[in-house]
Order: C-alpha cells, then sequence, then structure tokens
C-alpha cells in the first residue's frame, strides 16, 4: 500500500508491528467488518521463500539484514565480556518466521501465577487455555511414536479439551526423524526422565515430542503471515503497510486521571515521515526489544532516562524497559560413528540432499519437512539429587537477598519462583536435541548437538534506547549469568549433558565429544567453559511487564499502559515473569484472548 494512502485513513485500532502477536490481534479485530484496522511492519512480506517455509531451511536468515534486525547485546561481564547476536525477525510474521518450530506451552503452574500480577482478568491457565486452542489446528490422525509412550497413548494429545482443531495455526508432529531421536529419549528414559505423551494439558515434565508449527499438507511453516495475515488479507477493514517503521506514538493531554489519549504514530518510509490517526486506539507489538524502545522514544518511561536524552516525559514509569529475562544454554556437542544419520546428511552428501529435495517436491515429506523436536523439561527432581537441589536453593536465596537492585516488582517474581523450585512441579531446565552439528562440524561427519536451557533466572537484564534517533537500535543487556545462583544453574546443565552423552544407548554411538572439551572435568572448569560459551535460547520476555503499577508494572491486566487513556501493549514484552517455555504457544494465544477482550468492550 502506498503510505500516502495509508497516512490519509482514520483507523480504530492501529496496531505497530506485524508479528506474531500483532498479526494475530489484527486478524481477530478485523472480523469484526466494522472495524478499521491497520497494520504497520517494519519488514517485508517473504511469502514463498524457502528460507522461511521449509523447515530444513530455519535458523539460515539469523544474521541477514534481509530477514534480521540484527541486535547485538551490549558486552557480558558474566560471559567474559562477549557480545552476543539477538536474533528477531524484520519481516510479515515477526520472530514467527524464523523460529525453530518447535511449539509447547508451559506448566499450568506458571500461567496461574500471573493472576498475582493482574487479577480477575484471567490471565491464568484457564483463562488462557481456550485461546490456545482457538490459535491452532491439529488433525486427529497424527499419532505421537516417541519411545516410552504406548499405543494407547500415541493419541493422548488429541483431547479436544487441550488442542484446537480448527484454528489458523497448523502443527503437527515431524513425519521423519533423524535415527538419532529414538536413541535419545531411550537414553533420557533410562535415566529416569519419562516421556510425557500429552503435554499440551499443562503438565510439562518429561522428555515431549514437541509438535511443530508445520503445515502437514504442504510441509512448510505455519505462521503469522501465512495463518492470520491470509485469513484477513481480502477484507476491505484491514489495511497493512510494509516496509514502514514506526518512530513515535502520538499523544495528547486529556488533563484528567484517565491519561493522555494516544491519537496516532510517525512513521518512515525511505526516509520521508508520515503520520496514521486512530480514532479508537493504538496496539504497540513491537516485540521485546522494540516495544519498550518506542515506548521511551514517545516519552513513556523513566523520567531521568527521558530526560538525559531531552525526551520530554509522557508518563513516567520507571519499570519500563527493565526486567529483560530470557533462557541461558549450555552447549554439548558429539561427533557420532560412521553410518549414522542425522540433518548432517543433507551437509556432507549431495546425493542424499537432492533424493530429499525430491522427495520434499513430491509429497511434502522427507527430511526437508523435517526440525527438531525432542524437548526435554525438567523439574530439579528430574535432574538432581536432593543435597544438590537445597543448595541450589540456598544459592537463590543468598543471590536475591544480595542483589544490588530489586524493584517490588521483581521481589514478587523472586518470590514466585521460589515456590515453584520448592514444589516442584515447575521446569527449571530444558534440554534441547538439534541432530545435526554447530561448532565447527567436519566435513563428511556426523553430530548431535544438546543444549541446557536454565529456565527461571535470577539475572534482570533491561533495553533502553542509546540515542533520540529512532532508527538507532537500543542498548540490549541481558545481564547473563550476573549471580552465583544463574552459574550453578546453567553449571548443572553443563554436568547434566555429561551424564546424557554418558549413558547408554547414546553413549554407544558417539564417537567422541567435541564440546565442551573432555579434558574439563572439574566444577571450575566447566564455569569457565559455561561463560566463555554460554548463549541465549532467543526468547526475550518480560520488558514491558504487566503487574500493578505501584509495583513497577508498566501494563494493566488489559495490556493498558499506564498513564495512557488508549494504549495497549501485546507481545512478549507483557510476560509478568519468565516463562519456562518456547514462547510463540503464549505469545498467540495472549494476542488472541486480548482481541476477545477488545471486542467485549469495542
Ligand atoms: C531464532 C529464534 C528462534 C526461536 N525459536 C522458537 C521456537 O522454536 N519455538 C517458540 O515457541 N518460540 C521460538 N522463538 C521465540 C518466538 O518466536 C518469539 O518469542 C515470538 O514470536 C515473539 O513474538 P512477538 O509478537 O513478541 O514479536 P515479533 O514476532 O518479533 O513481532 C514484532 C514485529 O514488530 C516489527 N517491528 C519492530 N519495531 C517496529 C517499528 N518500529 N515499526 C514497525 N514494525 C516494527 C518487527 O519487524 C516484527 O515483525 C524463537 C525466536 C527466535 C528469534
Amino acid at each position: 500500500m502506498d503510505p500516502k494512502i495509508f497516512a490519509s485513513k482514520t483507523f480504530d485500532y492501529l496496531i505497530i508491528g506485524g508479528g506474531t502477536a500483532g498479526l494475530t490481534v489484527a486478524s481477530r479485530l478485523a472480523e469484526d467488518e466494522t472495524i478499521q484496522v491497520g497494520v504497520i511492519e517494519a519488514g517485508d512480506a517473504r511469502f514463498n521463500d524457502p528460507l522461511i517455509d521449509v523447515p530444513a531451511n530455519t535458523g539460515r536468515t539469523m544474521g541477514n539484514s534481509a530477514y534480521d534486525w540484527g541486535f547485538m547485546t551490549a558486552p557480558q561481564e558474566g560471559a567474559n565480556g562477549r557480545t552476543f547476536p539477538a536474533a528477531r525477525g524484520k519481516m510479515l510474521g515477526g520472530c514467527s518466521s524464523v523460529a525453530f518450530l518447535s511449539w509447547n506451552r508451559a506448566s499450568k503452574f506458571e500461567y496461574d501465577a500471573w493472576d498475582a500480577f493482574a487479577s480477575d482478568k484471567g490471565w491464568n491457565w484457564e483463562g488462557l487455555l481456550p485461546y490456545f486452542r482457538k490459535s491452532t489446528a491439529i488433525t486427529a490422525d497424527q499419532l505421537n511414536t516417541f519411545p516410552g509412550i504406548s499405543a494407547a497413548e500415541a493419541s493422548a494429545g488429541n483431547n479436544p479439551e487441550y488442542s484446537g482443531f480448527d484454528g489458523p495455526i497448523q502443527l503437527s508432529y515431524n513425519k521423519v526423524d533423524p535415527e538419532t531421536v529414538p536413541i535419545y529419549v531411550k537414553t533420557l528414559n533410562k535415566m529416569g526422565i519419562h516421556t510425557n505423551p500429552s503435554p499440551e494439558n499443562g503438565e510439562l515434565n518429561g522428555v515431549i515430542n514437541s509438535r511443530m508449527n508445520i503445515d502437514p499438507l504442504t510441509g512448510t511453516r505455519s505462521y503469522a503471515a501465512t495463518a492470520y495475515f491470509h485469513r484477513s488479507e481480502s477484507r476491505n477493514n484491514f489495511h497493512l503497510l510494509t516496509n514502514a517503521q514506526v518512530t513515535k506514538i502520538l499523544s495528547r493531554s486529556t488533563g484528567d486521571v484517565s491519561g493522555v489519549e494516544i491519537t496516532g504514530v510517525e512513521f518512515q518510509v525511505d526516509s520521508q515521515t508520515f503520520v496514521a490517526h486512530t480514532r479508537k486506539e493504538v496496539i504497540l507489538a513491537a516485540g521485546a526489544y522494540q516495544s519498550p524502545q518506542l515506548l521511551e522514544l514517545s516519552g513513556i518511561g523513566n523520567r531521568s532516562l527521558l530526560e538525559s536524552f531531552g525526551i520530554p516525559t509522557v508518563v513516567d514509569l520507571p519499570e519500563v524497559g527493565e526486567n529483560l529475562q530470557d533462557h541461558y544454554v549450555a552447549v554439548s556437542q558429539h561427533m557420532l560413528k560412521p553410518g549414522i544419520l542425522t540433518f548432517d546428511e543433507l551437509r556432507n552428501n549431495p546425493a542424499f540432499a537432492a533424493e530429499q529435495a525430491a522427495i520434499y517436491a513430491e509429497s511434502h515429506g522427507g527430511m526437508l519437512a523435517s526440525f527438531n523436536s525432542a524437548l526435554s523439561f525438567l523439574p530439579f527432581s528430574l535432574f538432581l539429587d536432593d543435597e544438590t537441589t537445597k543448595t541450589l536453593i540456598e544459592a537463590f536465596d543468598q543471590a536475591v537477598l544480595t542483589r544490588s537492585k530489586t524493584s517490588p516488582l521483581q521481589a514478587k517474581q523472586y518470590a514466585v519462583q521460589r515456590e515453584w523450585f520448592t514444589k516442584g512441579l515447575v521446569p527449571q531446565m530444558e534440554l534441547i536435541l538439534f541432530n545435526n552439528g554447530f561448532v565447527n562440524p567436519e566435513p563428511g561427519k556426523s553430530y548431535i548437538t544438546v543444549l541446557g536451557a536454565g529456565l527461571h533466572h535470577i539475572s534482570r537484564g533491561s533495553v533502553h534506547i542509546k540515542s533520540k534517533d529512532p532508527l538507532s537500535l537500543p542498548t540490549i543487556d541481558p545481564s547473563i549469568l550476573d549471580n552465583e545462583f544463574d552459574v550453578k544453574l546453567v553449571l548443572e546443565g553443563a554436568k547434566l549433558l555429561r551424564r546424557v552423552a554418558d549413558t547408554a544407548p547414546l553413549v554407544d554411538i558417539i564417537e567422541s565429544t567435541t564440546v565442551p572439551p573432555s579434558v574439563l572435568q572439574t566444577d571450575e572448569e566447566l564455569i569457565s567453559f559455561v561463560k566463555a560459551s554460554v548463549g541465549t535460547a532467543q526468547h526475550p520476555m518480560g520488558t514491558v511487564s504487566m503487574g500493578p503499577r505501584e509495583l513497577g508494572g508498566v501494563v494493566d491486566g488489559d495490556l493498558k499502559v499506564y498513564g495512557t487513556k488508549n494504549l495497549r501493549v501485546c507481545d512478549a514484552s507483557i510476560l509478568p515473569v519468565g516463562l519456562g517455555a518456547h514462547l510463540q504457544a503464549t505469545v498467540y494465544a495472549v494476542a488472541e484472548k486480548l482481541a476477545d477482550m477488545i471486542k467485549v468492550t469495542a
């Protein structure tokens, strides 16, 4: 659409960011023909692009400026001063266009904890469950064939109480898994980590065959652009502008307690500035890094920070951009004995790759239609002995007690986390199996790589503007491993990865461990390794937290920004406390729920 035409319209709802949450809420609002919806997305639409659509290509767009915003974190003291790429999809569909396709909900206890941050609005398991269902579609013939699942349990995940059958996002189990997958799952089973047949029901513990957001009919990625945008694009009341970056949210004072009124947004296309207007609301859905950035550029944030950049304060909200949480990972990589087939075969063997490409073209199946689906979610009891658990909880208490700065909101978050630790119901560690080599894989060799991700850390990072220039990228400081508990947690992850690789039947197919070097044996040596190699799972959240204003919350239970009449935030930044899961499913459900909340009052 021509930006001048877009700017000439007045929308009822103007949505900033055509990503995972933005397209979901926009598409649902546009179901009401009387509502005019406008969406502004900074990136391009990437339909029919094999780098996005073909599951086996997942990951290849990271760092490519045609697809990725190209953020780097600030140097991380807890990680030997290193900086990290912070991948974010810059295109229609946002991060749902680049995510690693695994689909999962957190444990129900985690969602129930949200109630403590915004009561009476249904931000809990029961309140979100209809939206987990509404956003997704499975077919009833899908069977879970992971080891450890009985024939009677194979269809347990197809229970309509928990699964959706006619939503926009198409889900399926991998049609093909490399032979390493059952070997790995049997190894975990042998270690006492059971296979969980139906994690959709809110009980997440164990190893799961994650459903993937892969359309089983086409073998392609099902994501916000294909699923939600395509449902809406022909509607006369749905208007999309791509390649346009919002630079400011415009407001005017009302002089009353209801707060400032948002009137529209300023955006740029090819260095030209335009203004788009709203009659009712602006919904900010620019993601966990850019939603706080845009708030600050618009005068909504910590007064002293805004003043330091000469930005007049519209609403003083000190915690905008604070509370950044993510999952930090330890890595292990193992070269496999000759003859064991993994996704590396696509890299190593051109004839095999051509064969798989032909299968994909013919039947939309084969290895190109699959990605890595074996995820394990472990409470302490499934990977630590009682003594180590006790030591870790003591380390948690000590680290919380001695933090230099803890806001009231964070104190509440830590209380929730501590309850999760002690009750043992909520996973604290995730293992993610990748059936290929990550770190300098040798030609002709096959590998597996296993990541161990801490799910609930103490560190709280931040994202803030570093300039008044709206086109300059914000400073992202995750504060990785800034305390003893987080270091110990990731260390336990690294030790667990060792134990997994030393257990049969997995140990029988491993030729050598290439990461971490096996000479590293003591805790001190492994901690040095962890600091030198720790990375992020690309799950930033919490930077515009939902919570009571007096504690430091930025949005209320209607996801409305405090001090404004008509500005809401809807994306991963509103999560009130770090979530122990991959985020897509939750972000879609949050956006579905918000759309219904708005429709009720519109
Ligand atoms: C590499 C990677 C792998 C991942 N793997 C998984 C996985 O396997 N499973 C899973 O569940 N989750 C995964 N995630 C996480 C998940 O994809 C994200 O948490 C989720 O999609 C975030 O949704 P969002 O709506 O908050 O943000 P986004 O989807 O990022 O949407 C934000 C949108 O706003 C746009 N935007 C930003 N600023 C502006 C502006 N000023 N003007 C206009 N537009 C703007 C962006 O371009 C983007 O399209 C992964 C993420 C990454 C990056």
